[in-house]
């Protein structure tokens, strides 16, 4: 089939944004085979980008849409907070509402976009879930950090549920930081039973901090909305860092609110980059 997309990022985490409203997508429980996925996703054979997101009519409810995310690993998660703007600014451009402020719902639950007058977008994250079974983390209880092992070297971690799983180390720099190593690693660490986020901390102060972090199903991207959030929710946790934060990654900074209660609020640009069609397999 040919498929309609738009090219998107959010501090250059960067997404194909399908409009599954005004296109039929088939049925088949995902749009697409896990391998055409892979190779859409590619930045040598296919569009290229970290996620794959997927607009599609809410299932119900007071949502006003549905919010499908596939990693660029043909991996389908429940949230992903860059995307979440670019959702919002291209469900408004594209006529699929006249809305601010939109409900979409993942499979992880539900939140609140809301578009601002400076062409930022504000979405509610929902709150942080600290249970192992809410992460999910194959922990026996609740901590303010573990302890990961791994062959002959062990990390400290804080970690966090934002419908999708996140764990955080604290360094003193992040330029310098092991993403290459042991983010992979800790990705795929046993107590991580879906796989795991890896984000990279170095605080600046109570409300500044930089950050670096190794995607599951994608690598290292240049930005990461919920690993923003998962780092200051995990640093506020250690007495580090204020309820405002300004959180600086590499494709550029974000703010993060959090006041301990309610969803945690984070605020930023989504960038339209380009429109495209592609021939895609959907057998
Ligand atoms: N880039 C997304 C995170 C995608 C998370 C995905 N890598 C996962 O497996 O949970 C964000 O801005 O929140």
């Amino acid at each position: 089939m040919n498929l309609r997309f738009t090219k998107m990022h959010g501090l250059g985490n960067d997404f194909m944004v399908i409009d599954g409203i005004s296109q039929s997508l088939p049925e088949n429980g995902l749009p697409f085979p896990e391998d055409e996925i892979r190779r859409l996703g590619s930045r040598h054979f296919g569009v290229g980008f970290d996620q794959m997101l997927i607009v599609q009519p809410a299932q119900g409810g007071e949502a006003d849409f549905r919010y499908r995310i596939l990693n660029a690993d043909g991996s389908e998660v429940s949230q992903c907070g860059n995307g979440a703007r670019c959702f919002a600014r291209f469900v408004r451009e594209q006529g699929l509402t006249d809305k601010n402020e939109v409900v979409v719902e993942t499979a992880a639950g539900q939140m609140t976009l809301s578009l601002t007058e400076d062409d930022q977008v504000t979405v509610n994250m929902g709150a942080p879930r600290w249970a192992p079974q809410d992460i999910p983390m194959a922990a026996t209880e609740e901590a303010d950090s573990y302890f990961l092992v791994s062959g002959t070297q062990a990390w400290e971690v804080g970690a966090v549920g934002l419908g999708n799983p996140h764990c955080t180390l604290l360094v003193e720099n992040v330029d310098t930081a092991p993403v290459e190593t042991a983010g992979p690693l800790l990705e795929s660490h046993e107590q991580f039973p879906e796989r795991v986020n890896v984000g990279f901390m170095q605080v600046v102060s109570r409300t500044e901090v930089r950050l670096r972090v190794y995607e599951r199903g994608a690598g290292e991207t240049l930005a990461c909305g919920s690993g923003a959030c998962a780092a200051v929710v995990i640093g506020q946790r250690r007495g580090l860092l204020d309820q405002q934060v300004t959180v600086h990654l590499p494709g550029g900074s974000l703010q993060i609110e959090y006041a301990g209660t309610g969803g945690i609020r984070m605020t930023g640009p989504a960038s339209r980059v380009y429109d495209g069609t592609i021939e895609v397999d959907t057998d």
